[in-house]
């Protein structure tokens, strides 16, 4: 079995990324799981792209070996593509998820479902040492709710209902947020370009 770094310090990502790689019997380890602590790594950037590069490149040159991060993020276009880039952090440094959706929430208070929709975005970068740092994008459309609805997941999953479904990725099960989610489709290109090489 092989095994890859994956450049996050956030567990619900990895729960995501246990159940995807399981699949193609990869072992996947997070910064959490390191013996030693890894600090914190500034995200500067203004692009997903940017910020998991820095994440990714940051992690491979400390360690001399290949290595993938993860940035996403919900973009609302009733907020002109809020909290973007900015998700992790939108409601303060805390990075506390429900103080997040909350604030989402009420910036759309009044706005009507047809104009409530959003996507979740997600940019994987795999750095690898000596070589470009390569990118891959997964979108997965849908509509932000009126109130959190559902206890699996983490992040914004409460509140957002992939298009043509009546429950919110937090009432799914795992295997079948993984099934439709940005993070899956990221990873499907990931693997196609890999099997192309
Ligand atoms: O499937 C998802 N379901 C719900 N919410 C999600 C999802 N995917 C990303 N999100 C939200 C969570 C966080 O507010 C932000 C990611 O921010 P992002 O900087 O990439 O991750 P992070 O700081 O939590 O961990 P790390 O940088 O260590 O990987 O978007
Ligand atoms: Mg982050």
């Amino acid at each position: 079995m092989k095994e890859i770094i994956i450049a996050t310090k956030n567990r619900g990502k990895m729960k995501d990324f246990e159940g995807l790689f399981a699949t193609l019997n990869i072992k996947v380890t997070s910064l959490l799981d390191l013996p030693e602590e890894i600090e914190d790594i500034e995200e500067t950037g203004t692009t997903f792209e940017e910020n998991a590069a820095i994440k990714a490149e940051a992690i491979c040159e400390k360690f001399g070996i290949p290595v993938i991060a993860d940035d996403s993020g919900l973009e609302v276009d009733a907020l002109n593509g809020e909290p973007g880039v900015y998700s992790a952090r939108y409601a303060g440094e805390q990075k506390d998820d429900q103080a997040n959706l909350q604030k989402v929430l009420s910036r759309l208070e009044g706005v009507p479902d047809s104009k409530r929709t959003a996507r979740f975005v997600c940019v994987l970068a795999v750095a690898n040492p000596g070589e470009l740092t390569i990118f891959k994008r997964g979108e997965c459309e849908g509509k932000i709710g009126h109130k959190p609805a559902g206890d699996n997941g983490f992040g914004y999953d409460p509140i957002f209902y992939p298009i043509e479904s009546d429950r919110t990725m937090a009432e799914m099960a795992p295997a079948e947020k993984n099934k439709i989610s940005h993070r899956r489709k990221a990873l499907d290109q990931l693997v196609n370009w890999v099997r192309e090489q």
